[in-house]
């Protein structure tokens, strides 16, 4: 019996909706399924690939650039074979795009893939789902994401009243009543849909969304200036990242008055945070997407540099600026004391 081809399913959505948490349930709750990850990060540091690292066998990271412009296919391919070959004993792959990514050229880079032991198993769009009026306000592409799923995941329903997420429902159906709706927190879907659905990539590929991608036109100027991605704009135009690493560490202080008021268009800011407060000297996991902050207490890892590592994305943003003003909230000194310089990030920890 010819091997079973090895799905590739990729997991798509706007920044911070939720498809680094997704990916990390399913590894936790993987049933003994083997999940190879491709993980691509906007910024120069990829922090995604440090939050699910620990968890998963095999990982192929890609940090600054886009994998939907940044790759063609014979790269796609290069990564997909590290995950998938003869002797690969991965069930599954799972590719998280940028929150920035353009879902149809990845579609086409798997489509096209020539590596003969994989299967397109799907698109997955991930919708944050108290932030989904104003994101598509603001980036009319995402309808276009939406339209192009084979799975909805409406995530962060545990932000909105029940009319709220009705309505939600309701736009997502609209704009796609092929693809099934979940609602979900925190990712939370029942990792049998995904693989299960996978499994039918034994019959060959899944050409579902092939045949949008052909159809579909989105009547947006072409704007990014690789002729391999299509006519049509992209999420990532305007859109700058800063990666900021300090050595020093931060001043809880002036990194909260930071956050609380940042530049505006800074949608996005995610990595692990360095506060040197007696008593506060973990790791502090950082994770902005519009107005929501959140901070979690995580382990340093045995002989971790003690720095911090964020990455920033936004719309309109002077970079040289954000980094400067990043640079200005490093401690001068370690504080020994006073843990009521902690009393602001406090106020944004969750325990998870
Ligand atoms: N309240 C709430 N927060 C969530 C939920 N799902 C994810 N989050 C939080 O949203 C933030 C962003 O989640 P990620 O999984 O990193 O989002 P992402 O889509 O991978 O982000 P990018 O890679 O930057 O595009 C994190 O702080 C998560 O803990 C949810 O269902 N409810």
């Amino acid at each position: 019996m010819a091997k079973r081809l090895i799905p590739v399913i990729l997991v798509a959505g706007f920044l911070g909706s939720g498809k680094t948490t997704l990916l990390n349930h399913l590894l936790r709750n993987n049933r003994g399924v083997r999940i190879g990850v491709v993980v691509n990060d906007f910024g120069s540091v990829n922090i995604d690939s440090m939050m699910v690292a620990g968890q998963v066998d095999s990982m192929v990271s890609l940090s600054n650039g886009c994998l939907c412009c940044a790759v063609d296919v014979s790269e796609m391919d290069e990564m997909l074979d590290r995950l998938a070959h003869p002797r690969s004993d991965i069930d599954v792959i799972v590719v998280e795009a940028s929150g920035l990514a353009e879902p149809r050229n990845m579609v086409r880079l798997v489509l096209g893939s020539e590596n003969p032991h994989i299967g397109y198993g799907g698109l997955v769009v991930t919708v944050d789902a108290a932030e989904f009026e104003d994101s598509r306000a603001r980036h009319p592409e995402l309808d276009l994401h939406v339209r192009m799923a084979d799975l909805v995941v409406l995530n962060k329903i545990d932000r909105i009243a029940e009319a709220e997420r009705d309505r939600a429902v309701a736009v997502v159906a609209e704009l796609n009543d092929r693809a099934p709706v979940l609602c979900t927190e925190h990712g939370r879907v029942d990792p049998r849909l995904l693989f299960d659905e996978a499994a039918r990539a034994d019959d060959g590929p899944r050409q579902l969304s092939l045949d949008e991608l052909l159809t579909e036109t989105d009547g947006h100027d072409h704007a990014c200036g690789d002729a391999a991605c299509g006519d049509h704009s992209h999420l990532h135009d305007g859109y700058d990242s800063v990666s900021f690493v300090g050595e020093r560490p931060m001043d809880p202080r002036a990194l909260i008055a930071f956050l609380e008021n940042r530049p505006p268009g800074l949608y996005r800011v995610k990595g692990f945070v360095h506060f040197a407060v007696a008593g506060h000297r973990q790791k502090y996991l950082l994770q902005a997407v519009g107005p929501h902050i959140r901070f979690e207490r995580t382990g340093w890892a045995r002989g971790e540099p003690r720095t911090t590592t964020l990455v920033l994305i936004g719309w309109g943003i002077d970079p040289d600026a954000v980094a400067h003003r990043l640079e200005e909230c490093t401690a001068v000194q370690e504080h020994e004391s006073g843990a009521e310089a902690m009393t602001g990030v406090h106020r944004y920890v969750v325990s998870n």
